[in-house]
């Protein structure tokens, strides 16, 4: 018996061909059981198989394509209080650094999450997961690092677990005890703390998989970065490196030497960067949604698309980057970095998937992939970066549960 058959879909993206970056299959059909996809193909093959009609669930996707859920793979999506002003403060000529020596941007929201009780902090990221998977997230990565002590990271982390038990959407957590350096403290003494006392209780309640750093002039040097990261390696917690956003100053570099899993944000790499990256497997996160904000320069996609990196993007949805859609990240990376919607969807699902080191087939829609579905009101995924400012996602199914629409 097969759960569900969604049926004469006019464009099914599977995930990527042997020479290009997505392929389709047209008038297709898919079939699900017990959470995963067992057979893809044309309708008339499929449905011969697994008729709609024997299912316990059947779609009929006429006119309009089914993609793989998006992978979000770089979000601070726990968080309270409100910066809209500073929104406004960098709109008229205020930095980012500027509002951070300020003790503003993540600080401020440090000051709001240390005040927050759990049941406020679970609530705040459940209508944020809400929103994401209305717009066609199946899998989220979130941070914490917005405590910048160990009560409140472990608080952080806490909420992420209970999120991920009680979401359809799966959340993958990520310790960012270095984020900032908390105020009125010397950098080097919180490095200390980092790695003496945060990451050592993170690993004691196993509730982080990753471990990542702002290497960042201004907030953590290569070397403290290292020390942060060699840590969490021994800890178990596995590398992911902030690099290159606001300045060039080696963060992929570093990545490439502690074989992390993703470098994210570089903004200002260099091709010796790429190519470091590229042998070293490293995945290139990008965060187009973040230049937006910032009115930044693009990263350079097409550096590491030559080379055959396996780019990512995300959305890096945080107070600074407001925005849950991965969509609208595809129409960045795709008018921004002059990427093709294929790539763009390439980067939103399976190289995504790489960058959370999540198993193979993650991100596609073969047999034997998580049953993550994502039908959207259109012809072709290529309407979801061009058709940019709208949700065309219309019915998501995760792990073969019909979740949304
Ligand atoms: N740049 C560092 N961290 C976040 C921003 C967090 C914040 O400003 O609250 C980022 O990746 O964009
Ligand atoms: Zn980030």
């Amino acid at each position: 018996m097969t759960d569900l058959v969604v049926y004469d879909i006019a464009e099914l993206a599977v995930g990527p061909g042997t020479d290009e970056p997505m392929e389709t299959i047209g008038n297709a059909a898919v079939a699900v059981d017990d959470g995963e996809v067992v057979a893809v193909g044309d309708t008339d093959g499929v449905t011969d198989e697994h008729p709609p009609s024997a299912a316990d669930a059947a779609y009929d996707a006429a006119g309009q394509a089914v993609l793989p859920g998006f992978v979000d793979p770089h979000t601070h999506a726990l968080f309270a209080g409100d910066r809209s002003d500073e929104f406004e403060a960098k709109l008229r000529g205020k930095t980012y650094q500027e509002l951070l020596a300020e003790g503003g941007g993540i600080l401020r929201t440090v000051e709001a999450v240390r005040t927050a009780d759990e049941d406020t902090l679970l609530a705040n990221l459940r209508s944020h997961l809400d929103v994401m998977l209305e717009h066609g997230t199946t899998t989220v990565e979130v941070k914490s690092g917005y405590g910048l002590d160990t009560e409140t990271e472990l608080r952080m982390l806490r909420v992420i677990g209970r999120a991920d038990e009680q979401h359809p959407v799966d959340v993958v957590p990520t310790f960012m005890g270095a984020h900032a350096v908390p105020q009125g403290m010397d950098t080097d003494d919180y490095v200390d703390e980092v790695v003496e006392e945060q990451i050592p209780a993170v690993a004691e309640q196993g509730i982080a998989e990753f471990c990542d750093v702002f290497c960042e002039e201004g907030v953590f040097s290569v070397e403290q970065s290292r020390r942060v990261l060699d840590a969490g390696m021994e800890h178990g917690l596995t590398p992911k490196v902030h690099a290159e956003e606001l300045a060039h100053i080696g963060g992929t570099e570093l990545a490439a030497e502690v074989g992390a899993t993703s470098a994210d944000h570089l903004l200002h790499s260099t091709e010796e960067d790429v190519d470091a990256l590229v042998d070293a497997g490293v995945v290139p996160v990008l965060l187009p949604g973040t230049a937006f904000g910032l009115g930044a320069e693009y990263a350079d996609a097409d550096v590491l698309l030559d080379v055959g990196a396996p780019v990512a993007i995300a959305t890096d949805f945080n107070p600074n980057c407001h925005s849950h859609s991965m969509g609208f990240a595809q129409s960045l990376a795709c008018v921004g970095m002059r990427m093709t919607p294929a790539e763009a969807l390439r980067a939103s699902t399976v190289n995504a998937a790489a960058a959370l080191d999540l198993p193979a087939r993650h991100g596609t829609l073969r047999e034997g992939a998580p049953a993550d579905l994502v039908v959207v009101d259109a012809p072709s995924f290529r309407h979801v970066p061009y058709q940019y400012g709208v949700n065309l996602v219309e019915t998501v199914w995760k792990d073969g549960e019909r979740v949304q629409g």
